[in-house]
């Protein structure tokens, strides 16, 4: 589907840069410093990396990532310290599976990631990667996950207890207070059946800063949820990238929501195609953001 990453969103109208490997101006240079904020150090890069799924009685196989090249050797340079990334494209086109590599969920047939340091490769032991999940890397899906018999407060505290890095008072207390952050204080004792969507969903988050990550992951966060909500659950996973400079990297088909990015990464069919960097710099509260996708819709450019 083309329409999901041709220039059509928010994003496309306030880009300063966008780069495809068949129009890149020869004046582009090969590493684009980011322009929207103050970032780190690069913490993840990918080189040459490959996934080819084999199919259950079949010879051949599917390729789902083409060697990628997150790297200063590539036009697509490594994802920073504090960078928000998103990663958009058309269905089928690897953005899952690419999250999953960079979530150690999966590794890569082919090529290495390299993760605050740590390499991954198609050698890599799954207690190695297991490992370097729970310390270093949060989830957060769209159909949110929360396990069902848990309240809010236990499924926060949990990811904690398995560390086991931290007393059992310095769980509760560190649950109580990302619930707090999230606004949640209210409700720490409902069970997920007990709460909204949206509310769910920040619990989610919650539990996902349990073990302060390095690297937030989010795949299609506000897929389930009403604009009011989206705007809400945007706003709080941009005040955890600023405040706590959380590198957070998410997939979306949403264009609406690109503007809270620092750089987007089109995927389709498993290659990079472009990126575009954000250079607005104003998170947009609800009714800007409303009018702003009203202005969109009438076909004007709103800058
Ligand atoms: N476990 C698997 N086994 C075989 N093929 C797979 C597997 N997972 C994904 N694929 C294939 O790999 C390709 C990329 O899939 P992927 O889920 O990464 O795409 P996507 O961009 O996330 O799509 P969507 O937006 O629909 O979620 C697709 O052709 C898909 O059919």
């Amino acid at each position: 589907m083309l329409s999901d990453y041709e220039p059509v969103s928010v994003m496309e109208m306030i880009v300063s840069h966008t780069s495809g490997a068949e129009s890149r101006p020869p004046t582009v240079p090969s590493w684009v410093p980011p322009l929207s904020k103050s970032l780190g150090e690069p913490v993840v890069r990918c080189t040459r990396v490959k996934k080819e799924y084999k199919i259950a009685g079949r010879e051949d196989t599917v390729v789902a990532l083409k060697e990628i090249n997150l790297n200063e050797g590539s036009e697509f340079y490594p994802i920073h310290r504090g960078e928000f990334v998103m990663i958009r494209g058309p269905s089928g086109g690897g953005k899952t599976t690419l999250l999953n590599q960079l979530g150690t969920i999966d590794k890569p047939t082919t090529g290495t990631i390299e993760l605050f340091g740590n390499i991954i490769d198609s050698q890599s032991r799954d207690t190695y990667l297991s490992r370097l999940r729970l310390e270093k890397i949060g989830f957060v899906f769209q159909t949110f996950n929360l396990l069902a018999t848990l309240s809010a407060f236990e499924n926060v505290e949990l990811p904690m207890t398995i560390l086991g890095r931290r007393t059992p008072k310095e769980c509760r207390q560190r649950a109580l207070k990302l619930l707090e952050m999230v606004g949640l204080q209210d409700r720490v004792m409902h069970l997920p059946s007990e709460l909204s969507g949206g509310e769910q969903q920040r619990v989610t988050i919650a539990r996902a800063l349990a073990n302060e990550p390095e690297l937030l992951l989010l795949d299609e966060p506000t897929g389930d949820l009403d604009t009011r909500n989206t705007v809400d659950i945007m706003d709080l996973i941009l005040k955890i990238n600023r405040e706590q400079h959380t590198t957070c990297v998410m997939v979306t088909h949403n264009p609406d929501v690109e503007c809270y990015a620092d750089r987007i990464l089109y995927v389709s069919d498993g290659q990079f195609q472009k990126q575009a960097i954000n250079v607005m710099q104003n998170p947009l509260d609800y009714n800007s953001y409303i009018s702003f996708l009203n202005i969109r819709d009438q076909g004007a450019n709103p800058l």
